[in-house]
Formats: C-alpha cells, structure tokens, sequence
C-alpha cells in the first residue's frame, strides 16, 4: 500500500490554476495591493466569473426582450385594433362567453371557481367524464395573455385586475378585458363584438336578465350586479281579462314606432305605473314581458343608502337601447309634493328636507328623462301606494300608462288554481287524498285524452255521505276498494270543478294571488285536499285577520291615549311661560284694519300682539283650546312657538336693542 504525500495528491485532484494574476503581478510597476492569488485559489473565484458572464448575458437577453416589446407594440400600435371590456358592463359579459364558446378557454390555466348557479351562463366543464355535471361553474380568468384564431385573423386576449378603493370606501375588485385583433381594419373588431352580443343573447334566450344597481359603482365604470331568472310564461299571470295582451300589444306597438316618435320628435321612451296591493303580480308581470319581448331589466332599489342623484345619472347613462328600466316602490323613496298635510307623518314616504338617501325628486324626474336621451327603452315603475306619488312624476311622457291591480277575484282564484294543477297527477294512496270520492264506473267526457280518473264531485255535501256516515258506496275510498291506478291525472272538467269549488269559499277582492298561491303550494301535490280544505283556510285567515285589526285598533288608541296626554302636558308647560316683557314706551297704533281683539295676559301683558303677527292669533287659539283639540305634534315648535318667537323680536327691534 502506498501512501501519496499530501503534495502529491493534491496535484493529482486540483488542477493548477492558470493565474491570471500572476500574470498581472509580473507586470512591471504594477503594485499588489491584495494577495490576488489568494483570492484566485479561493472556492468562490470561479463562481464569481460565472456570475458576471450569467449578467452580461442576462442584460443581453433583456435588451432583446425590450427591444421585442417595443417593435411588438408598435407593430400593434400600427397593424392592430383593441378594445377594453369592464366588468359591470354588459358587453364583458358577451366576450366572456364569446371567448368560452370560442374555446379560448382551453389554453388557459387559471380558473375563477363558484358554485353553480344560473347567474353564469359561460361556466365551463372541466372534468374528463362528461356524465360528471359537477356541482361547480368554472370561468377562466384570461390572466395570462391567450392569443387565438378568429375567421383568420390573430387575437389576444388578457384580462387585468385591481383591487381599488370604492365610493362607499371599501376595496372592490375593478377588472377589465383587453382584446386586440391583429387587422388594420376596424370592421373586423365590431364584427367580433357583434357575433359576441348575438351569441350572448341567443344563450340568454331563455332567461331573463337582470341588471341590479344593488351596490355602489367604482372608479370610473359603472357596477351592475347580474342575475338571471328563467322566463315566465305570460300565460301564468293571471290578471282579468285583457290587461295583459293590452299591456303586451302597446309595448310591441312601441317598439314598432321608432321612426314615429323620431319623426315627431318624441323622445322614444314609454313609461308605465303598475299599483296595486302587494302580491298581485306587478313585478311577475314586468319579467314576463321582459321575457315575452326579450328585453333585459336594469333594476334600480331607491331605498339604498348610497344610492343618490349622481348615482342614478351615472347608471341611467350606462343602460343600453331596448331595456326595461324598472324602480320597483318609487313611493318608498320619494315624497309627495302635493302632498301636504301631516296625516301621513309616521309614514315611509320621505319628505324632500328630511332625506334617507341622496335622491331627490327632481334627480329621479331627470334620471326618467334622461332614459330617453338612449333611446328605445321601457320605464316601469311600481307602488304600492299610488296615491303618495307626485304628479311631476305622473305627468304623460314620464308615466303614460298606469294598470291598476287588485285583490283576487273569483276569476282569478279559479285561473290560480287551474294553472297550479293542470299537469297534477293525483295519487290516491297519498295521505291528502284518502278521501277522494271517485264514482266506480268511468262516465262519457269530453276530455276523452286525459280521461284517466272518472269525473269527481268532491263537494263536501253531507248527502253524499251515506245515512250511517261513511261515504257513498258509488264513490269508493280511494284506500280501500278502488282499485284504480295511482297516480291519475285530473281531467280538464275534474279541475274546472275543483277549481270551482276553491274559488266558490273566497269573496271577490279578500285575498292578494300571492296569498292563494302560498296556499296552493302548501297543497302542490293534493289538489283535491286543496279544494276541499279551502273553507276551513279562509275562515282561519278571516279569525286571523280580525285578531290582528283588534291588535291595531288597541295599538292606535294607546297612542291615541299618549298623544292626547303628551300634548296637554306641553299645553301646561306653554300656559306657564311667563308674559312678555312690558316695553318701556307704547307701541306704535295698530294697524289696520283695527282687530277688536280682546287683550290677553297671558301673551304679552299689556302689549296687543295679536295686532303685530297673525301667528299670535294662532296662539291665541292654541291657548284657549281644549288639549284634546290641539293638533298633533311632536314637539313643542309644532304648536306655533316658532310663529310667535318673533313677535319679542320686533319689540326688541322697535326698542334699538338690534
Ligand atoms: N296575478 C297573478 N298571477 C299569477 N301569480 C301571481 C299573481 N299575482 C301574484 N302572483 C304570485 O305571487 C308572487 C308575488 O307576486 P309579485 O311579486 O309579482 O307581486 P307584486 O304585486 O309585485 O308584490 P309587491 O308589491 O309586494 O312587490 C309571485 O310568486 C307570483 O307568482
């Protein structure tokens, strides 16, 4: 076994270093300020160089990017045409799906997932198995640039995003699409923006849009929050005869009319007022005609705090043409000017000096003129409370049609109940139908189609019943001995009879459709339970109905009772304040005509004031009233104080003190 000197192995394993400065410290005059070799020989030294040869490369390549970058935007500057879609804004969500059913989709990598909803209409499938339908919409991002083919020409597309500070001061997520099509022809970018919308809307078909102005707008965009609602078949509104097709008729008449109302220099806009009693079907009606004439709805709530004249300018500029522009209980957010008294001083109208929001009626009358100035839209606008309304805000031209609802008529009840039932499938074994009377042998109908179950008399006729109480052996329990198979659909005639017999318990105008249709819902699958339990509903509601007008008739004479107290406690608190200070020289004669009223102590001493103010003749009267005629206020002002205060002050003035 040999064993290396250390010397020796070390020349085996390290190659000497060619010294660079040993070199450099050969070079005459050259001085040695540090042991170079030292350093040359160190670990490090070789890393060192690599390091300065991977930054002048790297500065290379960087100059090279740059220099890529700056021709690729000058080229796009000069042979490309682009366009910027906001989020918030209708078109962005056509050139998300423009891009999804492009398959733009599919290069990308980042995906923005949400649980599935009927909101989207652009989620894509992710998953390799198609019979998975997943529980998840998945929209792409578009956060990396994806550049893509469209009828030949090269697009790109990225979509930004920021975090920025909001009206209302909270963050909000701001984002924007930017495309760029490779073509010097701007055709080619409107043509692309135009498939987009027919796409959009030929998705959307069968749902309604609807745009809600629910949340406060940010930077310089305005933010719709979106929502989609399937259509509502006209046919399942049920109101009396002819309101409907009329209503129908005069908004396609409308929009048939363009070149008319241009010609005439009308502005082309129509506004409606649906009023009526809640639950009657003024908003069921709006998204049936949206839906019925596709149109999108731009919905606004006036009751928003944020939400004020601005605010309703801004996103009136940004709805486009053939929409319905819908303010759903204008009354909640606007006071009458015409309506003066304090009658309906505990009620939500507001008045124009005590705002709850920043809107004000003439914002709102600009914002319904403003609809106009982008033409071929629709205004709706519903209340509760037709009588609160303005007549700045009723006048033709902002409102010309106002429909009317009402209370359920028999009519309607039985339309109700038909519609609900008209596919039902009764099953005879489930517990609401145990007691389903159906005559043995099948009898001649003219539904010969649906004939299925024999025509029912389902009237809750005690003759039916048999003397000893059980039902009539013609009309077997449908548990025991019937042995027809369940479930069974009703017939036409069985339902108009059922219909009938529910319609029959209610009084005309007693119930709001929403109310019926709550109960028919309670009853989905037991329509012949729903006919025959109707009564004992009705009375409950009419037991339910009286208890609580009681409540509010005790409710209303205790505050009755309060007030009345309250006002002749403020009528002793004012019979106490002391007269007016005498003036140290005689008043100037009073003017005329001369009133013969009789001088009082308790205003003003010796001073005849109700010869300087008419307000003092106010509070002449409110002295001498009984506390129970005094008017109702809240507060001492209220009873003429403030009229009077001034009286003092012309004294005080006629004495130099001002
Ligand atoms: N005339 C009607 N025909 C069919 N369904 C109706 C009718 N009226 C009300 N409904 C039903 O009642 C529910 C409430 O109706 P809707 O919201 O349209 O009433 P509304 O008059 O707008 O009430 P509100 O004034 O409280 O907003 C809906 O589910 C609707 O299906």
């Amino acid at each position: 076994m040999s064993v290396m000197s250390s010397g020796q192995s070390l020349d085996l394993l390290v190659p000497r270093r060619r010294p660079l400065w040993d070199e450099i410290k050969g070079i005459p005059g050259s001085m040695q300020l540090v042991d170079l070799t030292r350093i040359q020989q160190t670990w490090a030294y070789g890393y060192i160089v690599d390091a300065v040869r991977l930054l002048a490369a790297g500065a290379v390549v960087d100059a090279i990017r740059r220099a890529f970058v700056w021709l690729y935007n000058r080229v796009k500057l000069r042979y490309a045409t682009s366009a910027e879609f906001v989020l918030g804004d209708p078109a962005y969500e056509w050139i998300v799906l423009f891009l999804t059913e492009n398959n733009v989709w599919q290069q990308a990598r980042d995906f923005r997932v949400s649980s599935k909803s009927s909101k989207l209409v652009y989620g894509v499938t992710v998953s390799a198995d198609p019979d998975i339908i997943g529980s998840a919409d998945y929209v792409p991002t578009y956060e990396s640039p994806q550049l893509f083919r469209w009828r030949g020409y090269w697009v790109e597309v990225q979509r930004y995003r920021a975090q920025i500070q909001g009206n209302s001061g909270q963050p909000q997520q701001a984002a924007a699409i930017f495309l760029t099509v490779f073509t010097r022809k701007l055709s080619v970018l409107s043509e692309l923006v135009e498939e987009a919308h027919r796409g959009y809307q030929h998705k959307i078909k069968p749902y309604v849009t609807i745009f809600l102005a629910d949340s406060p707008s940010f930077g310089g965009s305005f933010l719709w929050n979106v929502k989609r609602k399937p259509h509502r078949p006209i046919e399942s509104i049920i109101l009396p005869d002819g309101i409907l097709d009329d209503l129908i008729s005069d908004a396609k008449g409308f929009f048939a009319s363009e070149a008319w109302y241009h010609r005439a220099g009308i502005p082309h806009r129509r506004g409606y007022l649906l009023y009526g009693p809640p639950g009657t079907g003024k908003s069921s009606t709006i998204h049936a005609i949206a839906g019925e004439l596709n149109l999108e709805i731009h919905s606004f709530s006036l009751s928003s705090t944020f939400v004020d004249d601005a605010f309703l300018q801004r996103a009136t500029a940004t709805i486009p043409k053939r929409s319905i522009v819908l303010v759903e209980d204008i009354d909640c957010a606007l006071p009458s000017r015409d309506d003066d008294d304090d009658s309906d001083a505990g009620s939500p109208v507001r008045r124009e000096h005590q705002p709850r929001n920043g809107v004000t009626l003439s914002g709102l009358l600009n914002m319904i003129d403003g609809i106009g100035s982008e033409e071929g839209k629709l205004f709706f606008a519903t209340t509760n409370h037709v009588d609160r309304l303005d007549s700045a805000l009723m006048r033709p031209g902002r409102i010309d049609r106002r429909i009317r609802y009402t209370l359920a008529t028999g009519a309607q009840a039985r339309g109700l109940f038909e519609r609900l039932f008209r596919d039902a499938e009764v099953d005879m074994d489930s517990p609401g139908s145990t007691s389903v009377e159906t005559k043995e042998e099948p009898q001649s109908h003219t539904d010969s189609d649906k004939l299925e179950v024999p025509p029912l008399d389902v009237s809750p006729d005690p003759a039916k019943s048999t003397a000893s109480g059980g039902p009539d052996p013609s009309f077997p329990d449908a548990t025991g001995s019937a042995d027809l198979p369940a479930p069974q659909m009703l017939s036409s005639a069985q339902l108009a009879e059922l219909a009938q017999q529910f319609a029959a318990t209610m009084r005309d105008y007693e119930f709001s459709p929403a109310e019926l249709q709550g109960y028919l819902l309670s009853n989905r699958d037991r329509p012949i339970a729903a006919a025959k339990e109707m009564e004992a509903w009705v009375a409950r509601q009419r037991a339910e109905r009286e208890e609580k007008a009681e409540l509010k008739a005790e409710r209303r004479e205790r505050v009755r009772v309060v007030r009345a107290q309250m006002e002749a406690a403020r009528f002793q608190q004012y019979a106490a304040y002391p007269p007016f200070p005498q003036p140290p020289f005689s008043l100037p004669p009073p003017l005329p005509p001369p009133s013969p009223a009789p001088p009082s102590s308790d205003h003003g001493g010796a001073v005849d004031v109700t010869a300087v103010s008419p307000a003092v003749d106010k509070l002449a009267a409110v002295a001498t009233a009984a506390p129970s005629s005094l008017p109702p206020t809240t507060s001492a002002p209220a009873l003429g104080l403030e009229d009077v205060v001034p009286v003092p002050k012309l004294v005080n003035g006629v004495n130099g003190t001002s």
